[in-house]
């Protein structure tokens, strides 16, 4: 069991083909302890069977754009469990027409949600949790190709992703001190409900088909596995790192 007796804090689970769900499921068969956030009632009804279904401890309300819910988290955190082994941050957010068209048209308001909500949630969460962090906690994120290169419509997400990777980096060297790790996981495209916001996500998604290395998409349970890895001992001496698990697509010209 990777994870015996590990405290994991899952945040963005939607539904049951969200990659945090994927997570989630492979760490509890590892022997973690689950909870999950949800944001707002409306999407408890959804999240609440979901945590049940996995066998989650509790489910707790936090939109990670609001600092007072975070600190609210922190505490009812702090009370159920004391302290934390892992935080999986598995949320992003862009209004949808800046994930269409010309990046160029991005509105001010339209990147300043894109990166509050996809890179800095990620800081502040590290932030207000760091406390409740064990000796050996691990942190992961998720981000994707469009951070490095540039894939069309992918467009304010992409820079978004790009300040995550690079907060990663930043993080790693402040939580370092006290050897707690913090790695990001570039996924390949996986049908999620987020990736139906997207515009050209099928095309992409056949062409990894044709010209990734593997030769097939990449599963939950791929990106799940590497989850595994970076929030076990396994990846000890692993931290600031974007790892790849997208059948090996990044690495063609
Ligand atoms: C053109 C790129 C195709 C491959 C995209 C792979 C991918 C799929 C999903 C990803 O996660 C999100 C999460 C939220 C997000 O913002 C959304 C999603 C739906 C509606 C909306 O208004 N915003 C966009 C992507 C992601 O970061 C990357």
């Amino acid at each position: 069991m990777l994870l015996k007796d590990k405290k994991a804090l899952i945040f963005g689970v939607a539904n049951n083909k969200s990659i945090a769900y994927g997570i989630a499921k492979a760490f509890k068969e590892q022997g973690a302890s689950l909870a999950f956030n949800y944001l707002g009632e409306a999407l408890k009804k959804r999240v609440q069977p979901l945590s049940k279904e996995l066998g989650g401890d509790f489910i707790f309300d936090c939109d990670v754009s609001n600092d007072e819910q975070i600190e609210q988290a922190k505490q009812l955190v702090e009370e159920k469990w004391g302290k934390v082994d892992i935080l999986i941050h598995s949320v992003a957010f862009a209004k949808r027409e800046d994930l269409k068209g010309r990046f160029i048209e991005t509105s001010r308001e339209g990147f300043h949600i894109a990166l509050d909500i996809s890179a800095y949630s990620l800081v502040r969460l590290c932030q207000a949790f760091e406390p409740l962090f064990t000796e050996q906690a691990s942190i992961i994120t998720l981000s994707y190709y469009g951070a490095q290169k540039v894939v069309r419509n992918y467009n304010v997400m992409g820079v978004a992703k790009a300040a995550l990777e690079a907060s990663v980096r930043y993080l790693a060297l402040d939580l370092g001190e006290n050897n707690i790790r913090i790695n990001a996981i570039s996924a390949g495209p996986i049908k999620t409900l987020a990736a139906s916001g997207i515009s050209g996500f099928k095309t992409i998604f056949k062409t990894i088909e044709e010209k990734a290395p593997l030769k097939r998409n990449v599963t939950q349970e791929d990106v799940a596995k590497t989850a595994l890895y970076l929030a076990s001992d396994l990846s000890s001496g692993v931290t600031g790192e974007v790892i790849f698990v997208d059948s090996g697509y990044n690495i063609l010209g």
